[in-house]
């Protein structure tokens, strides 16, 4: 304490305020090294566009009026192509040119002023099925959480329970029990990380023989009570012994099904009951299960639904100033994170204006070349700190700390600096008068169906619903009512989760995410619209580079289908390479190829990950990216309902194996994917066959001024990044593209090339 002091006052001396973050900007010369290099890609855009116009066919040798018709029509179909590009290009450049990075000054906290100071903290954890998400891992994302370098009396962790399964409540008494033991020892030994699975399955032994003992037998007590809980999961039923150690289960009598049940809360540990002691006899963090009342003639709204019941419950248990949500598939890795949030709330000059820090969400299942693009670096890494430097990143689920205030709908209307936390400590006075079991009664109407008819539940209060992405959608929301908003990526990643580890899973990750990105434009939420004079334009367009993913597809499917079928036919669609029209074709994709590795690179990626990531993207363009166009206009039309399809945490062993040595998971990946994403590999290597054969064989290649040459590097560029998929038609293991798929797709792609052929 004394030491702290001091520092104190050394502060003080030379700053009123000591700073608790610091933000960084990249150096001048950065800049306008980046700045020279956009425009010049400006340049070669405006120039493509102009080459374009001018060079519309009007008269072609040896083609007859008919034909040139249709030429027309290709080219002005790349034309399109070619200036939505160029204008999703200029959208994405904020994220680029005004990007700035946060660090925090954590050891400023233990300032007495700020110590005294820290505010009740909520986390908030959600699943919603036993099946794609296993207890176990609940609970091991639980725990994590409850172990933070946080004072436990100040700490509340929540679960909401959609999946309202009597095996989660389960896994979370265990948990209550295995956190007596668990939350001294990482105190004591200062573990990282804190779920106890990830801990144990690192290299995490000493040579302290007593901190060896001690991690022994602890991980032999975990290893104990995940057996009784997988065990109980793979049977479907909770042992009878374990159902009389609480009154909880009596609550499942009356469960008719997971769709249909009144609301189950339990304060499984009340931290501020004085008995409720860990090994140690220090005090443990509540710990709250709560399954929501569902009913079938009720919408749930999905995870938004949970997050609102889990806002109002938590109000009358905990009232924590600050809301920390993250996902059951994604534990804490970092225990200070919660004070590292704390950087930017309580900083005195600037803390008021911040709604919520957002972290990045890291995985750490992911293959050495992460086939599927699951880490999605450059968007954490590049994309992130650019929102930032526009005022502020996108809320995106999981890893984000809010003011409690803001997610209630509050302006930011300059909340007084000093008093912000004050409310907490007279509602918990309050609520201290009442027994546990009175609390769990008087709460749970907050989380019934009712409840929130007639309110503005969902709409000017708590999260958002009726949008597949309502994280995106309350982020907007919260920044349009004048909050800033902060992104920190610290060098001890703050949580880590799973991703999908299948091209099935990843795709339909993908369509969720676009679709509800792509439903925010064309909603009264549209950023530019919305945004307006509330959000600066870098903002606005930096939300938009994420609300137009979907439309992207159009122009990709164009640009995968239309050259290579014109190469095909010996159709140029590009200036020759003597003419100096070649030159800003060959410059865009020359440096927006090189920009984009040297990108991935920098954020930590491999070569051969970069590869992997181009195909991905082009997956996604041509499968999710059109479907979510599709089911976002349906939806406009109102043909069909928003769905929430949960992504997979689960994986079968020969899955996992293949993923391991990432060989592509085609087998179980909707049919309908699959077969665009093996037609249009099938048209360019088809294409390419045929291209070639007419440049060498029948032409002669007579001149270096091929015309075709950028079509045939296109054609093969697209060959190359497809060989995964040619060999998963010929695979033997399950993975592979299923015989129905595969016959379909070459059918497909055979009739096109060949009514292509003869046709025009
Ligand atoms: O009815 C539901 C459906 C989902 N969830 C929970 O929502 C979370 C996210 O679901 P998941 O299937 O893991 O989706 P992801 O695509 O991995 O999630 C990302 O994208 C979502 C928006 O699409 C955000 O809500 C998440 O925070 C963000 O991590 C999980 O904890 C689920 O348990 C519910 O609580 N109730
Ligand atoms: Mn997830």
């Amino acid at each position: 304490m004394g030491a702290s002091r001091v520092r104190e006052d050394d502060e003080s001396k030379d700053d009123a305020f000591p700073k608790l973050f610091e933000t960084k900007k990249p150096t001048k010369v950065q800049l306008v090294i980046r700045w020279l290099f956009s425009i010049s890609v400006l340049i070669s855009i405006c120039l493509v566009w102009f080459y374009r116009f001018k060079y519309v066919p009007t008269s072609v040798a040896e083609v007859d009026d008919h034909k040139l018709g249709t030429r027309r029509w290709i080219w002005i179909g790349l034309f399109a192509a070619e200036i939505w590009f160029g204008f999703y290009w200029i959208v994405s450049q904020p994220l680029r040119l005004n990007q700035v990075f946060r660090h925090t000054s954590r050891d400023r906290l233990l300032l007495t002023r700020y110590e005294e100071k820290l505010p009740r903290v909520d986390v908030f954890v959600c699943t919603a099925n036993p099946m794609i998400e296993p207890p176990a891992m609940v609970i091991n994302t639980v725990l994590s959480v409850m172990a933070y370098d946080y004072p436990p009396e100040k700490l509340s962790v929540y679960l909401s329970d959609d999946g309202g399964s009597d095996l989660t409540f389960y896994a979370m008494l265990e948990a209550s029990h295995f956190c007596k033991y668990w939350i001294p020892f990482c105190k004591k030994f200062e573990v990282e990380p804190r779920s106890p699975v990830a801990y144990f399955s690192s290299n995490s032994k000493h040579n302290s023989s007593s901190f060896n003992s001690e991690w022994s037998a602890m991980k032999i007590l975990y290893e104990k009570m995940e057996n009784r809980i997988e065990t109980a999961t793979k049977l479907g039923k909770v042992p009878d012994e374990m159902r009389a150690r609480h009154k909880g289960f009596s609550e499942w009598a009356s469960v008719s099904s997971p769709r249909d049940h009144q609301t189950i809360l339990q304060i499984l540990i009340d931290s501020r009951t004085p008995d409720v002691v860990d090994m140690e006899g220090s005090k443990l963090p509540t710990l709250v299960y709560m399954a929501r009342e569902k009913r079938p003639q009720h919408h749930h709204n999905f995870k938004a639904g949970a997050m609102n019941s889990l806002i109002r419950v938590s109000s009358k248990i905990s009232t924590g100033s600050i809301i920390l949500n993250v996902d059951c598939d994604m534990y804490s890795n970092n225990s200070v994170s919660i004070r590292d949030a704390l950087c930017f709330f309580m900083d005195e000059a600037k803390g008021h204006e911040i709604a919520y820090v957002q972290f990045p969400q890291n995985f750490d299942n992911i293959s050495k070349n992460d086939l599927y693009g699951g880490m999605l670096r450059v968007i954490a890494e590049q994309d992130f700190p650019g929102q930032d430097g526009n005022g502020g990143p996108l809320y995106i689920g999981s890893g984000c700390f809010h003011r409690r205030e803001t997610l209630l709908g509050k302006e930011n209307s300059k909340v007084s600096k000093t008093d912000q936390w004050e409310t907490n400590d007279i509602l918990s006075k309050l609520v201290l008068t009442e027994s546990i079991a009175e609390l769990e009664d008087s709460v749970k109407d907050l989380a019934n169906c009712i409840y929130e008819e007639n309110t503005q539940w969902g709409n000017e209060m708590g999260l958002k619903y009726g949008c597949p992405v309502e994280d995106v959608l309350t982020g907007l929301s919260i920044q349009c009512r004048g909050w800033k908003s902060v992104y920190l990526n610290p060098e001890r990643q703050g949580f880590l989760g799973v991703a999908p580890n299948t091209l099935g899973d990843t795709l339909v990750q993908h369509k969720r995410w676009s679709e509800g990105d792509f439903q925010i434009f064309l909603s009264k939420y549209n950023p530019f619209l919305y945004g307006h004079k509330k959000i600066s334009l870098g903002l606005q367009m930096s939300y938009c580079v994420y609300c137009l993913w979907a439309p992207n597809s159009l122009p990709t499917l164009y640009y995968l289908v239309i050259p290579p079928l014109c190469l095909l036919k010996g159709i140029p669609l590009f200036p020759k390479i003597t003419s100096p029209w070649f030159l800003p074709f060959a410059y865009l994709i020359i440096s927006t190829y090189t920009s984009s590795l040297v990108e991935f690179l920098l954020s930590g990626g491999t070569l051969q990950g970069w590869w992997n990531e181009q195909r991905i993207w082009m997956f996604k363009r041509t499968t999710s990216y059109l479907f979510a166009i599709i089911d976002s206009i349906s939806k406009l039309l109102g043909l069909s309902k928003s769905a929430f399809v949960i992504t997979s945490k689960v994986a079968e062993e020969d899955v996992s194996e293949r993923y391991e040595k990432e060989i592509m998971e085609f087998g179980t990946s909707s049919p309908i994917f699959t077969t665009i994403i093996a037609t249009l590999a099938l048209i360019n290597l088809f294409s390419l066959v045929g291209g070639l054969k007419r440049v060498f064989i029948d032409m002669k290649l007579e001149t270096i001024e091929q015309p075709l040459l950028i079509q045939i590097v296109q054609c093969g560029f697209v060959v190359l990044i497809n060989l995964p998929v040619y060999q998963g038609l010929f695979r033997k293991d399950k993975g592979r593209i299923p015989p129905f798929v595969s016959l379909k797709s070459v059918t497909l792609a055979l009739s096109i090339c060949i009514l292509v052929s003869s046709l025009y």
